[in-house]
């Protein structure tokens, strides 16, 4: 590992345009050795932009760069790759139908040779040990089977697997957004060891509790630019938020939402999970906010995904009695259809309605799609783009756009905020509680224990059967984790 206090990387004036969104506007950042950057922004502001300049996956128009004092002309990610430097992306980048040993030896060419699949499996899991002591995955197992938790965690673990190439700094873009509480601080307590021994990371999140308390020295970013840099113990959440240029600081009012709230109406859903013997069920009427918690894999996506067939197709033990949507939290294998507009991915849970005769009535999408940007602020400058030109966040926000512009009555909702930046969060839990207000029902799975706070009810989930099922006013942290670990299975 380098010196202390020297520059990994340094960037001067980097420009990038798409098209007509200059998504950096002259950016200056670097990173020293042994320290953790936080880096954060609302959705949009650059930061994946940025740090595909680092990793060598983007060449930026403008600027310079320089890796340890050494000016780099024809950067890329071999080459990054060679000065130590590495990124974990947003996107998962796994092969789905490759073993997890597979996958780990196409970062590491130097497995070669008889045995390469062995030393790839033990190379993986000597780090997943490392990280998520926990962590119930085999190299054998084929990544396209784990769940998105189980993917991100390889994916972090493989990026600090080392063979050939050195490890100084690795990017982490969002990389607890499908973690449970309990495993993302197995990662930040990591990444903090990492840094200590001498290592780099530059850490995206929206959870901004996250990067106070792990990163050394925070980078804000808003509309291509860096707008704000210092020390983290600098900031505090307010003034983060004000930087950023979001939307206030509010606190939920328990007493306040409740308040607001009408009794609940008729039965919407009644369901039982597989495995569950013990006779508990969901049971979710008009009108409520279902909360669906507990360590992530542990049976709530597979539940929401069952009531989602059940609403097609009849099934044992699910009772559904009113259209369904679905926000699926893996956007990349579940929700977006790549080759279609911004426009289209929302429009097509509307289709009754966006007809004109036999046809599609582009006046009716173009004007449903131009309600969802501005009412969740959707950053871009045409609806008609590609959903791949949003950055991830955006993407997120069209496929809540999908759910609510539809006309189901029930919203299922699969840890639907990643990569969501705080301001839209509020607003969009805002929106949930107006619908759920106007009788709509919310099935909602989230692995950020702070949005069960607009949850009428919670259901903890453990080995595919709901452990616990708490009221808002009994929800703690604690009780979720008690009863995540607890032996009441
Ligand atoms: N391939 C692309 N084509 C067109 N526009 C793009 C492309 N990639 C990024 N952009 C645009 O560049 C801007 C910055 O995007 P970027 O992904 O860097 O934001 P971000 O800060 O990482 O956001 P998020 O928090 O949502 O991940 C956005 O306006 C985005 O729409």
């Amino acid at each position: 590992m380098p010196e202390a206090n020297t520059d990994i990387i340094r960037l001067n004036g980097a420009e990038k345009h798409f098209g007509a969104v200059r998504a950096l506007n002259g950016v200056d950042f670097h990173v020293v050795s042994g320290e953790c950057v936080g880096l954060v922004g609302h959705n949009g502001a650059g930061k994946s932009t940025l740090m595909h300049m680092v990793a060598g996956t983007l060449r930026p128009d403008g600027g310079e760069i320089a890796v340890r004092g050494n000016a780099e002309i024809d950067y890329s990610v071999a080459r990054a790759l060679k000065l130590g430097i590495r990124c974990v992306f947003q996107e998962l980048s796994l092969c789905p139908n490759l073993s997890i040993a597979e996958n780990t030896r196409i970062s590491h060419p130097a497995l070669t040779g008889l045995g390469w699949r062995r030393k790839a499996a033990n190379l993986i899991a000597a780090k997943l040990d490392e990280i998520f002591p926990d962590h119930g995955i085999s190299a054998d197992d084929i990544a396209g089977d784990l769940s998105i938790g189980r993917r991100q965690m390889v994916e972090v673990a493989r990026a600090f697997t080392v063979t050939g190439d050195p490890l100084d700094l690795v990017i982490l873009d969002e990389p607890t957004s499908s973690l449970d509480a309990h495993t993302a601080g197995q990662l930040l307590a990591f990444v903090r060891r990492f840094v200590a021994g001498g290592g780099s990371c530059i850490l995206i999140s929206h959870v901004l509790g996250e990067v106070l308390q792990n990163a050394d020295r925070i980078v804000v970013m808003r509309d291509g630019k860096v707008v704000a840099t210092d020390a983290a113990k600098a900031f505090d959440r307010d003034r983060l938020v004000a930087t950023m240029g979001g939307a206030e600081a509010r606190e939920k009012i328990a007493a306040e939402i409740a308040a607001a709230r009408p009794a609940a109406g008729p039965l919407r859903v009644r369901a039982r999970p597989e495995r569950q013997q013990d006779g508990k069920e969901l049971v979710a009427h008009a009108g409520e906010i279902i909360g669906l918690a507990g360590l992530a894999g542990h049976g709530q996506t597979d539940l929401l995904l069952a009531i989602f067939k059940a609403a097609q197709r009849a099934r044992t033990g699910i009772e559904v009695t009113a259209p369904v949507a679905l926000v699926a939290g893996d956007r990349q294998s579940d929700g977006i259809f790549p080759q279609w507009s911004i426009a289209e991915n929302i429009g097509i849970r509307s289709l009754a309605r966006l007809r004109k005769g036999l046809l599609i009535s582009p006046r009716r999408e173009a004007e449903l799609a131009e309600f969802w940007k501005q009412k969740i602020g959707i950053r871009t400058p045409d609806m008609t783009n590609n959903i791949f030109s949003l950055s991830g966040g955006n993407q997120q926000k069209a496929l809540f756009a999908r759910a609510l512009g539809s006309d189901a009555e029930i919203v299922l909702m699969d840890d639907p905020m990643r990569g969501v930046d705080i301001g839209t969060k509020l607003e969009v839990y805002d929106l949930v509680r107006e619908e759920a207000a106007k009788g709509r029902t919310f099935l909602w799975y989230t692995t950020e224990t702070e949005e069960l706070d607009n949850c009428d009810h919670i259901h903890v989930f453990k080995n595919g059967r709901i452990v616990a099922n708490l009221t808002r006013d009994e929800l703690t942290e604690e009780k979720i984790i008690q009863s995540s670990f607890g032996d009441a299975a």
